[in-house]
């Protein structure tokens, strides 16, 4: 980051397995700089994909709030945090829910990227908003599971329209 006062931006996404949320996360950073943190849960997610999408749908529908392995250090240091989840059952994943509910995002600006296989944003970025109240949620970046390798167009385009690049 050139300027001092300006503080750095903080890449944080949740991946599963597959890495595709993890693969925009890294075009993110590579466009914007800063610092990544990858969300992990304490206790693991089946290897059967059905299991887990059933595992998923208990929690979401329970509220159910997986703890998580890590913790961001000095989390005051950062304004912009850009937020990656994968679309689960057309919302974030619980554990980027845990991760919301975990900071004080007050005065912080929000911005969202969701992979996905058809859902698109869903209602992710509205059930941010209501996890973070405090923070200015910007418009958020839906990315095809099956594209993300191409992805890094969209996302400077993304990151341009907010003003977030040159
Ligand atoms: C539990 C679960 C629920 C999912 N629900 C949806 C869904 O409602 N809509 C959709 O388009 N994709 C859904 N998907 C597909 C994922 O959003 C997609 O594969 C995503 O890119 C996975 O990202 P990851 O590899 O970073 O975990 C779901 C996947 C899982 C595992």
């Amino acid at each position: 980051q050139s300027s001092t006062n300006q503080k750095k931006a903080l890449i944080v996404y949740y991946s599963l397995r597959n890495g595709n949320t993890r693969i925009v996360a890294e075009h993110i950073q590579k466009s914007v700089g800063g610092d990544i943190f990858r969300i992990e849960t304490v206790n693991d997610y089946p290897s059967v994909y059905n299991e887990v999408t059933a595992q998923a749908k208990r929690e979401l529908e329970s509220g159910y709030r997986p703890p998580l392995k890590n913790k961001v250090k000095d989390f005051s240091q950062y304004d912009v945090i850009y937020i990656g989840s994968p679309n689960w059952w057309n919302t974030i994943a619980p554990a980027v829910m845990t991760f919301l509910e975990s900071y004080n995002f007050e005065g912080k600006t929000i911005v969202p990227f969701i992979t996905h296989e058809g859902s698109r944003l869903g209602a992710s970025v509205t059930d941010i908003k209501k996890m973070a109240p405090k923070a200015t949620v910007l418009k958020g970046l839906p990315v095809r599971g099956g594209s993300v390798n191409e992805a890094m167009p969209d996302v400077q385009r993304w990151l341009k329209d907010l003003g977030l690049i040159k």
